[in-house]
């Protein structure tokens, strides 16, 4: 019995802090889930004197067809858990980075299984169209007796039910008051006094696997940053806030998450901590990132995202 490596060129890519491995979709990967479980560990994982961490938060898989104007990326998320993420803000900012790198072209199409976002590169500065956040039950979804009420019409001898599910609003979940709302993927978003007096790791698995979110949840906690708090911030800037978000497919806290810092804006818009059209900052441990919530538009999200190393990987371990 032998075993056989297959090699694989791979990129590293980060947006503040949520790091991928990138792999073109035309290499061949007979095994997605064990590639990602394999190179994301973060004790064992892929390893660069270039990059700050071992392993990564997942892999995106880029299938790039430039022959569009503008290209159009196709991207998979593979998690490290080795499922797939419907969407993935930071990461569909990295994927317009490695397509305008190839392309050159500054404006992109990333395709993603929730749906099509423009994105714009400016340098380092990559923003996406994150689609429009919706609290709608079946979208999150969430898992909710339906609040049935009898409309009692008889019409065509036919009897209506309207029936109509309850969003979840400030709603207690395993001890944490949240708001649920799907930002691509479902997040789970509680604002509490300061981000750092929750022990996320400890509160957050009860809640990301609630039986009301059937297909589980991200669980992400803001706090308001007020201009007198922090010297740094400067009062003209708009609002702010500080996110921590616990991550369903990583299983544990990351440094940055785009789908959460559109769900902090989202939901603080919603509980009206927020006003008007201006752009929110959301800072997750990584750094920071602007956000926009047009009523009944694409929100947008726009931040840095940087490329680490190129290097080579296995594609699986192989016994013959
Ligand atoms: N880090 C990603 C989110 C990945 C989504 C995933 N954790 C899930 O919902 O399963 C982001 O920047 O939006």
């Amino acid at each position: 019995m032998s075993v056989q490596h297959d090699r694989v060129a791979v990129e590293k890519y980060h947006g503040t802090g949520n790091d991928f491995i990138v792999v073109d979709a035309v290499e061949s990967i007979p095994d997605r889930p064990a590639f990602a479980t394999t190179h994301c560990d973060r004790e064992t994982g892929v390893d660069h004197e270039e990059s700050p961490r071992t392993g990564a938060d997942g892999v995106l898989f880029l299938a790039l067809e430039p022959m569009y104007s503008p290209p159009r990326v196709v991207m998979t998320l593979v998690q490290p858990d080795g499922s797939v993420a419907a969407m993935c803000g930071n990461g569909a900012r990295v994927a317009a980075a490695w397509a305008a790198e190839r392309t050159g072209s500054d404006e992109l199409m990333i395709d993603t299984p929730a749906g099509t976002g423009r994105a714009g590169v400016d340098g380092d500065d990559v923003r996406i169209e994150m689609g429009v956040p919706s609290f709608a039950p079946r979208d999150v979804p969430l898992a909710r007796e339906a609040e049935r009420s009898e409309a009692s019409e008889e019409r065509a001898g036919a009897k209506r039910h309207a029936s109509r599910e309850a969003e979840l609003i400030e709603e207690d979940v395993e001890g944490l008051t949240v708001t649920a709302v799907n930002t691509g993927v479902p997040h789970a978003v509680a604002f509490v006094d300061d981000v750092d007096d929750v022990d996320l790791e400890a509160v957050a698995p009860a809640v990301r696997h609630a039986d009301v979110f059937p297909e589980g949840a991200n669980v992400t906690l803001a706090s308001r940053v007020d201009a007198d708090d922090d010297s740094d911030v400067d009062s003209d800037a708009g609002p702010r806030f500080r996110q921590r978000t616990y991550e369903r497919g990583v299983e544990g806290e990351t440094r940055s998450c785009g789908t959460g810092a559109v769900a902090v804006a989202a939901v603080a818009k919603r509980l009206d901590l927020v006003t008007g059209e201006e752009t929110i900052t959301v800072s997750p441990p990584g750094g920071d990132l602007r956000i926009t919530v047009p009523d009944g538009d694409s929100a947008t999200l726009a931040g840095p995202a940087e490329r680490e190393f190129a290097g080579e990987l296995d594609t699986v371990v192989r016994s013959t």
